[in-house]
């Protein structure tokens, strides 16, 4: 599995700006839609494209589109609903699917509540939205699920990751040699008692959705 840290002035100040308990939720929505764009520019690095010519008003151009199917976007529910509009401003064509999953806080095991997937994934590069990556567990699971109904490969744009949460992913697919990316705005030291991450930002969704 390949981590990016992506190491850029605006991804450390908008970072910034998230972590700060005094960013009210309108302000960490609107830093969280900007910063998923920045992180989607280098996670979309490998997306594939079919050469193409257009014709400009004066010659023939050799040029690329995207090729067809366009990949898959799945936020995951509830937070990575915040990250959806800044990924499809940067590839408007891709379809979106749905995944609900919450972590129970006392055992830190992840649920699924919701699945709307595409049935048939074979051939797709899918891209998979959830602000933070503290034990794995959520992301791991919702890496099955895709590559279950044969996702070609898989990659995760997280606003935050945890070592603890990289390891795990390392570990469930480490040995099966299929394409997984982690792209974040930062590696964090540790995850805390609760399974927060830390420093972090605290809860993600409650941040976003005005609960604090
Ligand atoms: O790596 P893990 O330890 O599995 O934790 C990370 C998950 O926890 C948060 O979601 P949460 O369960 O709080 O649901 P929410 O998006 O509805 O707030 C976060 O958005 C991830 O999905
Ligand atoms: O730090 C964390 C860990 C899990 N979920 C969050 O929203 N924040
Ligand atoms: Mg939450």
């Amino acid at each position: 599995m390949e981590t990016l840290v992506v190491d850029h002035p605006l991804v450390a100040h908008k970072l910034t700006a998230l972590r700060d308990v005094r960013t009210d939720s309108p302000t960490f929505r609107r830093l969280a839609d900007e910063l998923v764009t920045l992180l989607a520019y280098e996670a979309t690095r490998d997306v594939r494209v079919t050469d193409v010519t257009v014709e400009t008003p004066l010659v023939s151009a050799r040029g690329v589109r995207l090729t067809r199917p366009a990949p898959l976007v799945v936020p995951i529910l509830r937070a990575g609903l915040g990250m959806l509009d800044g990924m499809t401003r940067i590839l408007p064509t891709a379809e979106v699917g749905f995944l609900g999953m919450i972590r129970d806080e006392s055992t830190l095991k992840a649920q699924t509540y919701a699945t709307r997937l595409p049935e048939d994934l074979s051939g797709r590069q899918c891209y998979v939205l959830d602000p933070m990556l503290a034990t794995g567990g959520t992301l791991a699971a919702a890496v099955r699920f895709l590559f279950d109904r044969g996702a070609q490969d898989v990659t995760a744009i997280c606003l935050l990751a945890a070592p603890e949460g990289i390891a795990h992913m390392d570990e469930t697919f480490g040995g099966t040699g299929k394409p997984i990316r982690v792209v974040t705005a930062a590696l964090d030291e540790r995850l805390n008692e609760q399974g927060y991450i830390v420093p972090g930002l605290g809860d993600a969704g409650d941040r976003l959705y005005g609960v604090v």
